[in-house]
This record gives structure tokens, C-alpha cells and sequence, in this order.
């Protein structure tokens, strides 16, 4: 399975280093087979010796250049980085970013054969407005983008369940998975208030190949203990 930690905008560079280190420690002290992906802020990206794969949370589609506040491809390959999360939910609806400016960042990063975690993701109101209207607008997120791409990783994200405490019912989580494989085979990722506590239940659903997870990530160990469950599920 992939268990992924988002950190987003948290842990400075040398809390970063103790995190990572920490769930080295775990991973390799387990003997664990899961795939682990921290995607750390930006200032502690770093070449880190360590089993956990580190990704970039953003990256301008760029190898460097005029694009004040971004970071291009030197700056991930001057620590070896070839993982990105791309479409997520806060860089979507936050920062702006549109349909068609991910898939140029996308094609970018595909050309270079990076890791692309890809979200997804429906607002409420698009949830509220019924089943065929929220598949319609996941299915708009999906629009340009290579969906048989062999280094895709996909995660749904509802947007109403990042940083909530809500989240779907497990049917709900399952009957959602079953329709997004129909777009694409590529691992699915489960994200939005996964927990220690829910962890396990949202691993063991049909189609759900990891979780992407935030803030109950950023310590070491509840995440640990999530890939403790994703190896007892293996
Ligand atoms: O956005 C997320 C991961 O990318 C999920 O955030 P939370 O786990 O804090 O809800």
C-alpha cells in the first residue's frame, strides 16, 4: 500500500529532518514493504538517506527562470526529487491554480518520468448537489490528464474532509473508488481527516490502495501506526 504524509505547510527544515528520521527508524526496524511518500514544505525539501520516499508538494513547470516564489526542476533535482503532488485541493481552490494550468505542470513533470500523486476532490456544495454532479465535476479534474500515465498515483480528496474531521462514509468511500478506477487503474489514494482511529477501516475498503494524509501526519508516530496498519492488511 502507499501511505503518504502531506505536511504541507508545517515543520521547519531541521523538524523535518527528525521526522523523517524517525520514520525511517520505524520502516526499517519493521522491516516494512509499504510505500511511504512525505511530501515536507518547500524550505525543508533536502537529500534525505532514508527508505521514505520525499516529494514536492509544487513545482513550477520550469527548470528555473522568472517566476517569482516558485521553484523549478533544478531546484528538485539538486536533491534528487523525482516525486510531485499535483491538483491538490488547497492549490486548486486556494492558490487558484486552474484545470488547465495542472495539466501543463502534469505533462512537465510525465515528460520526465516524476512520480505524480494527482488529486481530486468535490467541494460540498458539488457533493450536496447530488451523485451525477459530483462525478461530474471529479470527472472535469481528470480532463487532459494522461490517466494510464505508469508512474500515476491518484488520491481522492473530498474537500469538505481535508482538515474537518469529516469524512464520507466507508460505502460512500468505496462506491466513489469503484467509479474513479473506471477512469484509471492507477493506484488510488484515500485522503481528507484520516486518522490513527480510522486509519485501518479506510485501508481495509475495496479499491483503496493508501492514504494521502495531513495533519494527523505530522506526528511521527500516529503515521507510523498507519503504516503498521497498512502492513497488517497486506
Ligand atoms: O489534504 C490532505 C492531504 O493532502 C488531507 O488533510 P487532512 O488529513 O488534514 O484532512
Amino acid at each position: 500500500m502507499i501511505i503518504a504524509a502531506n505536511l504541507k505547510t508545517n515543520l521547519t527544515r531541521k523538524e523535518t529532518k527528525k521526522y523523517i528520521n524517525e520514520v525511517d527508524a520505524y520502516i526499517t526496524s519493521c522491516n516494512s514493504s509499504q510505500e511511504v511518500l512525505v511530501f515536507p514544505a518547500m524550505s525543508s525539501l533536502d537529500t534525505y538517506k532514508s527508505s521514505v520516499v520525499v516529494g514536492a508538494q509544487n513545482a513550477y513547470p520550469t527548470d528555473n527562470g522568472a517566476f517569482t516564489g516558485e521553484i523549478g526542476l533544478t531546484h528538485l533535482n539538486e536533491f534528487d526529487i523525482k516525486t510531485i503532488l499535483i491538483g491538490h485541493s488547497e492549490r486548486r481552490h486556494i492558490l487558484g491554480e486552474t484545470q488547465e494550468e495542472l495539466v501543463k505542470k502534469f505533462n512537465y513533470f510525465k515528460e520526465l518520468g516524476f512520480k505524480i500523486v494527482y488529486c481530486v476532490g468535490e467541494p460540498l456544495e458539488k457533493r450536496e448537489a447530488g451523485k451525477d454532479v459530483m462525478m461530474e465535476y471529479i470527472s472535469t479534474q481528470y480532463e487532459g490528464i494522461d490517466t494510464q500515465y505508469e508512474n500515476l498515483i491518484i488520491a481522492y480528496e473530498p474537500v469538505w474532509a481535508i482538515g474537518t474531521g469529516l469524512t464520507p462514509t466507508l460505502d460512500d468511500i468505496k462506491d466513489i473508488h469503484k467509479e474513479l478506477k473506471d477512469k484509471s487503474s492507477a493506484p488510488l489514494l484515500y485522503g481528507g481527516s484520516v486518522k490513527v482511529a480510522n486509519a485501518k477501516e479506510v485501508l481495509s475498503i475495496e479499491n483503496v490502495d493508501g492514504v494521502l494524509v495531513g495533519s494527523a501526519a505530522l506526528c511521527a508516530e500516529d503515521f507510523c501506526k498507519m503504516i503498521e496498519f497498512a502492513e497488517e492488511l497486506s
